[in-house]
């Protein structure tokens, strides 16, 4: 059915629970798959600059692009925002934010909807590749990656260069295989933990001393928790030609024996001190695994767009369920009519779960 025909927009309101970006994201990501006009109230209405900033700017740009979409209200502080979608035209998309806007958010807003192409296709940003409140780049490529793959989903990510706020100047670049349909996933079952793997930055004028200094203690500390288990942290300090710009910071991955993958991360603000930092991704992850959950309290959101457009019934474990997650799911439900559960396991973990609705491509 083509929805944009004279069709009524499904409003969103973007101040509900969290009032942040994420719900502008995922409402229009849906609008574009569904074919569904989306009117976006209150937008990022929980922000102390409400309205939508640079990265989502982009991000609403990209959509538009992408499906050729009638939009009003895609400005700065915009807070509403009106968004037809009319089709879907895989292709390779540049952005330049000209900012440290979040590369991987904009990323998250397209992804789902470039997955429903008719051929691959590829997303060049420029922004920033590790900025915070937002997936480092590693984390995507770590963590987010293949837990993707389990709804059937495969990316490739490159980095070209890195770039921190405040001036950006990372570029990377996401080649993305279009598919039929979403596999519902089951990942409910941690198994045991096999192996840490972990990647400590810095660039700019930092020493490298901090790279080496969030390795160790994170390393340490695992090896404390886990003395059997391998834990494989890299330290480096990213050349001149890879970044030019200070930034440190440190992405942590732990795969088990059923596959599950959880990560934590830390970024470099003022005044780093690698311990600290090392010690904040460590004991973040190691509070996962401590709890066997399947999925981490960041990804938890990411996943929800997912689950909701997914053939049949997934379900995730997870840590405690975050205000990014029940808004993720009201976005979801409203948009799509699927109905989210949650229950805890005798552990008193969250298992999220849901029917998707099955959504194919039309291309395929
Ligand atoms: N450390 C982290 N690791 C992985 N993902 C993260 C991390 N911090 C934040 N995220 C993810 O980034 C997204 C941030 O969404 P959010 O709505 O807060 O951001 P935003 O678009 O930048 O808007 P705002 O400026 O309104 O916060 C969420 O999906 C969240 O899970």
């Amino acid at each position: 059915m083509d929805y944009t025909k004279n069709a009524e927009f499904i409003e969103i309101d973007g101040g509900y629970l969290e009032g942040g970006g994420q719900a502008v994201r995922n409402a229009l990501s849906l609008s574009c798959i569904l074919k569904r006009p989306v009117r976006i109230i209150n937008i990022r209405a929980n922000r102390p600059n409400p309205g939508l900033s640079h990265q989502h700017v982009h991000g609403v740009n990209l959509l538009r692009n992408i499906t050729k979409a009638r939009v009003t209200g895609n400005h700065m502080h915009s807070t509403v925002v009106e968004f037809t979608p009319q089709t879907l035209i895989s292709d390779t998309y540049k952005v330049d934010t000209r900012t440290a806007a979040s590369i991987t958010l904009i990323y998250q807003v397209a992804l789902p909807v470039l997955l429903f192409g008719n051929k691959p296709s590829r997303l060049d940003v420029i922004g920033g590749t590790n900025v915070s409140f937002a997936p480092q780049i590693e984390y995507m490529q770590h963590v987010v990656e293949p837990n993707l793959k389990h709804f059937g989903i495969s990316f490739e990510l490159k980095v070209l260069q890195y770039g921190f706020y405040p001036r950006g100047n990372g570029r990377s670049v996401l080649d993305i295989e279009p598919l039929s349909s979403l596999k519902s996933v089951q990942l409910t079952d941690f198994g045991r933990l096999k192996s840490v793997v972990g990647w400590s930055y810095c660039s700019g004028r930092l020493p490298k001393s901090i790279s080496l200094d969030m390795q160790q203690t994170a390393q340490r500390e695992m090896h404390r928790l886990w003395p059997e288990n391998e834990c494989n942290i890299q330290a480096f300090k990213l050349s001149p030609e890879k970044a030019r710009d200070n930034g440190a910071g440190i992405v942590l991955s732990a795969s088990t024996s059923s596959g599950c993958v959880v990560g934590a991360a830390a970024l470099g603000d003022k005044n780093i001190d690698g311990h600290v930092l090392g010690s904040d991704a460590s004991c973040e992850l190691a509070s996962y695994i401590k709890s066997e959950v399947c999925i981490d309290g960041h990804l938890q959101d990411q996943l929800i767009i997912y689950m909701a457009l997914a053939s049949g019934r997934s379900i995730i474990k997870t840590s405690a369920v975050t205000k990014h997650t029940r808004t993720a799911m009201y976005v979801a439900e409203t948009m799509t009519g699927v109905k989210f559960e949650t229950t805890y396991d005798e552990s008193g973990q969250a298992l999220i779960s849901c029917d998707g609705i099955g959504h194919s491509s039309s291309f395929m």
